[in-house]
């Protein structure tokens, strides 16, 4: 099994030149690996792919470093991520965790307070979602079945409702047509075959009206052919806005369930593969909807009448035999179907392989070179593609026999039938157009069961993805609002926030706070600073109930925030964070996005107190230029200035500011350093920094250390005490910068 990637979003796509070299990330065995630095030429930090039954996660932040992520051709699962560093990764032995101990923080290079990554080891899942976790109950067919029907036949949506019914007459319509096909050409042959009186007709001395009315039965014979072609399309079309309908209503919901999961899920989960299982869930309704109104239901229904038909017109001894061989040919199908479906399986996979050893031999062009291996890449890729045709022949193979074995069941049945009815003819019970009509039945009974084998693997396989995607409407979000609770407004005045003996951990025994307190009071600036892994990001998790404390309480005006809807609570919190990750549209959306609501005029006005609006008016579309995916088109300093003037525009009584320029330059910091200092005016706000000199100015300082509050007071405050943690910080930072400008 492939060994797989998870690169979490903030860590995806940035990228810069400057690389320093940092290491392969080698598994050693199923419980452990290092980051083994690697040779001078190597340019970059690679994870070789290994066939290891493991699920290998990788997510974090890097702020100055930069992961490349590449992606394998199907996209979901992830073979090989470059991550370009400016910093050393030293070599360390990581023990690996089992899946359920994801997110812990395990620091890969605590010493310059800069790297680290959250990493977790667990067993590959055939969904690639990622582990199933506490409430996440697999649902039954009966329960999808259900769910589906909830949706095609809603109690609230009569036109939906008409659509359904409509649909259901013009198929009883199109098949009823469609049965009366034989009967046409029946008494059309008999016509011109048998006389009124019962003997053979001798067509050169028939009347004239022999031909008149054989004629117009013809006529209605082709009408009947084409009204039959002409209702199962007007089906299609009646029952496509139901389909689609419901589709949309699905997927709809699930992403609206997911955004209302927690981040924890979200941490465990690759975002790639939660939009691939709506994708596919939704697609798989569409299958398996069509499948069942258009194929398998209108089969069921014709072969009904066609063994009632048959029973009374010719004898019973025909539904049996004519519902015999459909239930053989079913048998056969479903069988043969089951067993060829791991040829195809074998297929995609060799696919797949082959085509994610040709993205990694190419994008390893040069290491390819310098080892003069291009013979083995050929080998090693050719191994695929024999894997691929082996699988391929034995698809073609087995289809042939199924192909074959379906005819043969039908073709039996069929001559069986006809000696049957050629028997009753000779007796003189039966005639030659009854002999046409039945033959005319069983075969139009036979066209949509040539495809019943493709329906049936599909429609399993539509199920596994629907499966996948009900699955996920029945996780449970962790963090939510309390029934009744009462609406709560957090004003500049009460914006006081406090943390009262907070313990928290994200993995079982290695806690990130252990009774930690402080008060932030209204409209201060109150910075918290603290060494690597201290915990610092983690306050405004907390805070803004990504996660649950262990034990403890927040509270912000004086309220528990549990006892705060989530909407009220992060309402009155607005955060820039570390990464600011952009929505590929325009840069007026992206900052109109602080809050929607707001006119035009408070999007430039907070564009302005960010420092960014005059930058906009140079770029050749203004506010409507495209910022790219992720806003790669800009600067991280705009991007920044993005995030404030977003964070402006919510208007919030707290405003955290989570290492917000702690990627900038010093020129481009000082700006934002001045539109940060416009911002916060007349807020509270929290500034989580390890750079010190943008915290000097704040009302008051938290050091953060070892899980708890270690210090507290002004900027000189602290840095008198020389013994403080604060004073030895500084003075690093002192030592650096003069060791910058020497
Ligand atoms: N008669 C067979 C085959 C029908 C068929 O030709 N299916 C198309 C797809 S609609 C196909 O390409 N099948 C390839 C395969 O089953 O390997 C059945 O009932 O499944």
């Amino acid at each position: 099994m492939a060994l797989l990637w998870t690169c979490r979003r903030n860590v995806i796509g940035r990228f810069v030149n400057k690389m320093s070299l940092k290491g392969r990330l080698m598994i050693l065995s199923s419980n452990s690996y290092y980051i083994q630095p690697i040779t001078s030429f190597a340019t970059h930090f690679t994870c070789s792919q290994r066939s290891v039954p493991l699920n290998f996660r990788i997510f974090g932040r890097l702020p100055q470093n930069v992961v490349r992520h590449v992606s394998s051709s199907n996209s979901t699962s992830v073979s090989r991520a470059i991550v370009y560093s400016t910093e050393d990764i030293s070599t360390k032995k990581l023990p690996l965790k089992d899946s359920s101990q994801l997110a812990g923080p395990t620091a890969l290079n605590q010493k310059d307070g800069r790297v680290w990554f959250h990493a977790g080891v667990g067993h590959i899942h055939d969904d690639d979602s990622g582990p199933p976790r506490n409430g996440e109950d697999k649902v039954n067919s009966k329960q999808m079945v259900k769910a589906m029907l909830s949706y095609v036949w809603p109690k609230d949506d009569p036109d939906i409702k008409k659509r359904v019914k409509l649909a259901v007459g013009l198929l009883v319509a199109s098949k009823a047509l469609n049965v009366s096909v034989p009967f046409l050409f029946k008494y059309a042959v008999d016509t011109l075959n048998v006389s009124p009186d019962g003997n053979i007709l001798n067509l050169a001395t028939a009347s004239d009206t022999v031909l008149t009315y054989s004629v117009a039965l013809l006529l209605g014979y082709g009408i009947a052919r084409a009204g039959a072609a002409g209702f199962n399309e007007l089906r299609n079309a009646v029952f496509a806005r139901v389909a689609q309908h419901s589709i949309r209503k699905i997927a709809r919901n699930v992403f609206l369930h997911l955004h209302n999961l927690d981040l924890s899920f979200h941490l465990s989960r690759k975002t790639g593969a939660l939009s691939k299982t709506i994708d596919r869930g939704s697609r798989g309704i569409n299958f398996a909807l069509s499948a069942i109104v258009f194929n398998i239901v209108p089969i069921l229904f014709e072969l009904g009448m066609v063994a009632t038909i048959l029973g009374f017109k010719c004898g019973p001894e025909y539904a049996a035999l004519s519902v015999g061989c459909v239930g053989l040919y079913t048998a056969f199908t479903l069988g043969v179907t089951q067993w060829r479906t791991k040829f195809r399986v074998m297929m995609n996979r060799a696919e797949n392989e082959a085509g994610n050893h040709a993205i990694d031999s190419l994008i390893n062009y040069e290491t390819v070179k310098y080892f003069n291996n291009e013979k083995f890449e050929a080998n090693k890729y050719d191994k695929s593609l024999k894997k691929y045709e082996d699988a391929s022949l034995k698809t073609s193979t087995s289809l042939a026999l199924l192909n074959f074995g379906q005819n043969a069941i039908f073709s039996g049945a069929l001559s069986m039938i006809m000696i049957m009815a050629a028997h009753q003819i000779s007796a003189g019970t039966m005639t030659v157009g009854d002999l046409v009509m039945v033959n005319g039945l069983l075969f139009q009974l036979g066209v949509p069961l040539g495809f019943l084998g493709s329906v049936y693997r599909e429609v399993r396989q539509a199920l596994i993805d629907m499966q996948t995607m009900f699955t996920l409407m029945t996780v449970d979000p962790q963090i939510k609002t309390k029934p009744n609770t009462a609406p709560f407004f957090v004003t500049p005045a009460n914006a006081f926030i406090e943390f009262r003996n907070v313990s928290f951990h994200y993995v079982p025994g290695k806690p990130i706070f252990q009774d930690l307190s402080f008060t932030i009071p209204a409209g201060k600036k109150v910075a918290i600073v603290g060494g690597s892994g201290s915990g610092k990001s983690s306050i405004v998790r907390l805070l803004y109930r990504f996660f649950e404390p262990t034990h403890g309480e927040i509270l912000i005006g004086g309220k528990n925030i549990n006892d705060i809807s989530l909407d009220d609570l992060r309402r009155a919190i607005a955060v820039v964070p570390q990464d600011s990750v952009l929505f590929h549209d325009t840069i007026q959306f992206n900052v109109h996005y602080g809050s929607l609501d707001r006119p035009m005029d408070d999007v430039i006005e907070a564009a302005k107190l960010a420092d960014l609006h005059t930058s906009i008016q140079t770029w050749p579309q203004g506010y409507d230029t495209q910022v790219g995916e992720r806003g790669l088109k800009l600067s991280g300093g705009e991007k920044q200035r993005v995030a404030i003037a977003r964070a402006i525009l919510k208007n919030s009584p707290v405003l955290i500011l989570d290492e917000a320029t702690s990627s900038l330059d010093s020129i481009t910091e000082q700006n934002i350093v001045d539109a940060l200092r416009r911002a916060t005016q007349g807020r509270t706000s929290i500034a989580i920094a390890h750079r010190l000199s943008t915290v000097m100015d704040c009302d008051t300082i938290l050091v953060i250390n070892g899980g708890r509050l270690a210090e507290q007071g002004t900027h000189n405050e602290l840095v008198s005490d020389s013994k403080s943690i604060y004073a030895r910080l500084w003075s690093t930072l002192q030592g650096l910068n003069s060791i910058k400008n020497s």
